[in-house]
């Protein structure tokens, strides 16, 4: 059967990789830190978005633009939903249409700071369901790919999750997100204690969502769970996770309840008795959705 979605695809590979090139300056895997460094030379103006920690560059703001425009030839009746036009005051709300999710640099800080993960992350979905995720890790040079029933994918290898079940032999990736508000860092803690306590092997984190829920794809971790991110963040990524065998939920109850690509809370595993753990340690708080009109 032809898949209509395949030559969308293709281009999203193809855009991500090129993206990833402009935020590496074609130069991927000698000294990590000159090639970023060499990235920042015409990209020195540093900004921020929602908190003094939450930092955009002009990077950021070209990457999606090249993309958007790229893909606008190709596919002019689809729709955008990417961070940096969201942050110009673009509309943030998920319709039926042929929707283009992008963050054009996930890990922005890393970016910044030569901390060396960094990727681009391409989602497309239509009536709401994710179609394709494409996650190109620029530093590493590996692209992750997944198409709707069709598997996940890095540099064309399938992906599994690890088959462990039992989270006191697990490593569990997370994020301190972006607000430095005492007390928003205190539920992330407080989380964070009762998650390490269970006790489990170790608590890691990338610094990008994208990169954090391939790492559960490739079976490296056993669970990635955040609140905080948004829809650009895990649209590629959580098809990358559930095409590689690995559930998605969101906090909420006992059972986390299904993952909402607006509701900014996930839980990325390989099981689902691993991410229902997570979520009974975890504070379920719930910040103003993605596709709430007055959030900003
Ligand atoms: N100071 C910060 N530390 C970690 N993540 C941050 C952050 N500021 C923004 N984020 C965003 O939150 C996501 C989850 O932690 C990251 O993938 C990152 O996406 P970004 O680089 O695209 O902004
Ligand atoms: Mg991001
Ligand atoms: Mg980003």
């Amino acid at each position: 059967m032809v898949d209509v979605w395949q030559t969308a695809m293709d281009h999203a590979v193809g855009a991500a990789r090129r993206a990833g090139q402009v935020c590496c300056s074609g130069a991927l895997i000698r000294c990590v830190d000159q090639v970023v460094r060499e990235a920042l030379q015409d990209d020195r103006k540093v900004m921020t978005k929602s908190s003094s920690v939450d930092l955009v560059t002009q990077t950021d703001q070209k990457v999606e633009q090249l993309i958007i425009q790229s893909v606008k030839e190709k596919f002019p009746t689809h729709r955008f939903i990417g961070e940096e036009s969201v942050a110009a005051g673009e509309s943030c709300v998920l319709t039926d249409a042929p929707t283009w999710i992008i963050d054009p640099i996930d890990g922005t800080t890393n970016f910044v700071h030569a901390f060396p993960f960094v990727a681009v992350s391409i989602g497309f979905s239509v009536n709401k369901q994710v179609e394709f995720g494409v996650v190109f890790s620029c530093l590493e040079d590996k692209m992750f790919t997944a198409r709707r029933g069709k598997g996940a994918f890095c540099d064309g290898e399938p992906l599994q999750v690890s088959d462990q079940e039992d989270i006191k032999q697990s490593i569990i990736a997370t994020e301190f997100g972006s607000s430095r508000d005492p007390e928003a860092v205190d539920r992330i803690f407080s989380s964070l204690r009762n998650v390490l306590c269970i006790p489990v092997h170790g608590v890691r984190g990338a610094g990008t969502a994208a990169i954090n829920m391939c790492l559960v794809a490739s079976g490296c971790v056993e669970a990635y769970y955040e609140i905080g991110i948004h829809v650009w963040d895990i649209a590629a990524g959580s098809l990358i996770v559930s095409e590689a065998g690995g559930v998605l939920m969101d906090v909420d109850g006992k059972d986390g309840g299904p993952l909402d690509l607006m509701s900014r809370r996930i839980v990325a595993a390989n099981s689902r008795t691993i991410a229902e753990r997570i979520v009974r340690e975890i504070d379920a708080f719930g910040p103003p959705r993605d596709d709430e009109p007055l959030r900003r």
